[in-house]
This record gives structure tokens, sequence and C-alpha cells, in this order.
């Protein structure tokens, strides 16, 4: 019965290409751990979705991400997208070979493949939100389960995508390179509570922890209490930046002077420019001001 199976998707690419190197040893831990499993390899970018789509056609109800940050995003929108079978039904977990790796480090998943193997054995799962964008210029929804964010953030993704080669610190290296040529432009931040507009760097929307390779960004995570953790960056220069660097990567930028934060369970963002970049799960998805909305304890993730 492939319900009782695993279905495992590798991104050869993920991590300079771990995926392709490791693959062996991962199976080979599968099978030592007597797990039941089929598997396909990712062949073009964002092939997750159309294997979750397959897989779950053909029974599958069990799967694991083996990749980055960016496999799981898209093997989320798959399994979230489609709506013949019940979200209830579904347990997803992961086994980190990407380059940041940042969603698993709210659960503390190590990258180490025999303890990822043996958590997976387990099934102990949790129940996490999962955040919607809507895109406002165009016909777009993406699902997110970690962070997204809009502005310079978007901008040091694209910046990124030529970078990845450098591994962990190449997101340090496209932040600091991205700052000479970033030109903050003005938001408008709408929740339910407040209408707030001001120049930003950056705008953080995040459901986990960490982002960027590390960094933690946002205030009080917490993956399932029905709210994103909102952080507006305002006008920060490339001095103030660099004099907080520290505060990245151990959230004590979130009570900089600069930094704005609160929990909401919806935001609108517009921008006075259309071409500001949105990331989400460090995928870039599109540009200009987007809603975005949290539906609360919404899939099942096998964590420690
Ligand atoms: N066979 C493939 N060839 C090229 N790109 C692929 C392939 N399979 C998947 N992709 C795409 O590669 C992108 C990056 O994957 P992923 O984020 O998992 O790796 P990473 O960038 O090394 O890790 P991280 O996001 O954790 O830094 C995703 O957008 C994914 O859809």
């Amino acid at each position: 019965m492939c319900k009782d199976k695993w279905f495992l998707i590798v991104n050869p690419t993920s991590g300079s290409f771990s995926g392709k190197r490791k693959w062996k040893q991962i199976s080979r831990e599968f099978e030592v751990q007597d797990i039941e499993f089929d598997y396909e390899f990712t062949t073009k970018p964002q092939h997750e979705y159309e294997l979750v789509i397959e897989a779950l056609e053909n029974g599958f109800r069990k799967f694991v991400s083996i990749g980055g940050d960016g496999t799981l995003h898209h093997i989320v929108n798959g399994l979230m997208q489609q709506k013949t079978v019940p979200k209830q039904d579904l347990k997803v977990a992961v086994i980190p070979l990407g380059t940041g790796n940042d969603w698993v480090k709210t659960y503390n998943i190590p990258k180490n493949i025999k303890k990822a193997v043996a958590i997976i054995k387990t099934e102990h799962t949790v129940l996490q939100d999962i955040g919607t964008i809507s895109l406002l210029n165009e016909a777009k929804t993406v699902f997110f389960n970690n962070v997204a964010g809009l502005g310079f953030d978007g901008y040091v993704v694209k910046r990124n995508e030529r970078l990845k080669f450098l591994g962990a610190a190449s997101f340090l290296i496209s932040t600091v390179l991205s700052l000479a040529s970033y030109k903050a432009t003005s938001f408008t931040i709408e929740t339910t509570q407040q209408k707030l507009t001001t120049k930003s760097l950056l705008t953080i929307i995040g459901i986990c922890q960490f982002s960027g390779g590390g960094m933690q960004l946002t205030k009080d995570v917490n993956p399932a209490d029905s709210f994103f953790d909102v952080s507006v960056a305002k006008h920060f220069t490339l001095f103030n930046l660099i004099r907080n660097v520290f505060g990245l990567f151990n959230g004590s930028i979130t009570n900089h002077p600069l930094v704005e934060t609160f929990k909401t369970n919806e935001v609108t963002i517009t921008t006075s420019e259309p071409a500001v970049f949105i990331q989400a799960d460090g995928e870039l998805i599109g540009c200009g001001g987007f809603t975005a909305t949290i539906l609360p304890k919404s899939l099942r993730f096998v964590v420690p």
C-alpha cells in the first residue's frame, strides 16, 4: 500500500549538488532502518510540485523533501494547492541538503543523514501554520512554510542565485554586496489593527524562526500560534546594518529602534515602486505588493 510508504523527492542540485552526491548514502540508510520508500529525482526547477501531484494520485500520503528550503517550499505548494486529499492525511519530513536549510533550524532537524532518517522512522509530527501570499499585480497565490519577505530581502535572494556555490556564507556576502546598490522604497503595511506607511528596507513575514542562512529577523516565534511574526525594518543605512550584523543572527535586531514588530493573521503590503522583489522560503515569487494570510495548523511535519 502506497499510503504507508514514504515518497522521497530528491533535488540533485540542492546544496551545490549534495543531493546527487549523497543519494546512495540516504537510500541505504532508509533500507538499514527498514523504512519502505519510493523515490523520484527532480529534473527541473519546481518539478517537486508536479511530482507531489503525481504521487498523491498514486496513493502516497507521506513525503520526504531531500534538498533545501526551495525543494520543501515546492513540495508544500503541491500539497497545499491540491484539493483531492485532506491535509490531515499528509505528512512531510525533511532531509536537509540545501545551502541555507533554514526551516529545519527551528525544529533542530540534524544534517546528519542517519539521525535525520531516524527521526522520520519515529513519525513524530507537529501541526504547523502555513502562509498564503496573493500577489496584487498578477493572479498568483503561493504558499509558504517558513519566512517570506519584501524589499531588500527579495533583492538579496535574487542576487544570491549567482553566489550559492559559496555555500551558507553566500547569504551574508549577498546581503553586504546588495546594500551598496539597493534603494529603500516606501511601503504601506495594513492589518485589521493598524495602517503604517514608511520607507522600508525590508518587511519580513515569518512563521518559523530562521531565514537568510541562519538570520533571526522576527520576534517571539511560534510556528503554530496562528499568527505571522512581522518585522518592518525602516531606513537602515549600510553603516547601521554592518554595526548590527551580529543582531541579525542572534535575533536582537528585532529590538533595534528602526525595526517595528507585531503579530497578525493577515497583512496587505503595497509598494511605491512596482519592481520590489518578493521572496517566500528563499524562492523569488514575484514583484510588487501582496496580501498574506495565515492558515492555522495546516500541515503535519515530522520533527524530533
Ligand atoms: N533538477 C533540478 N535542476 C535545477 N533546479 C532544480 C532541480 N530540482 C529542483 N530545482 C530547483 O532548485 C531550487 C533550489 O533548491 P533548494 O532551495 O532546495 O536548494 P538550495 O538553494 O541549495 O538550498 P536552500 O534554499 O536551503 O539554500 C528550487 O527552486 C528547486 O525547484
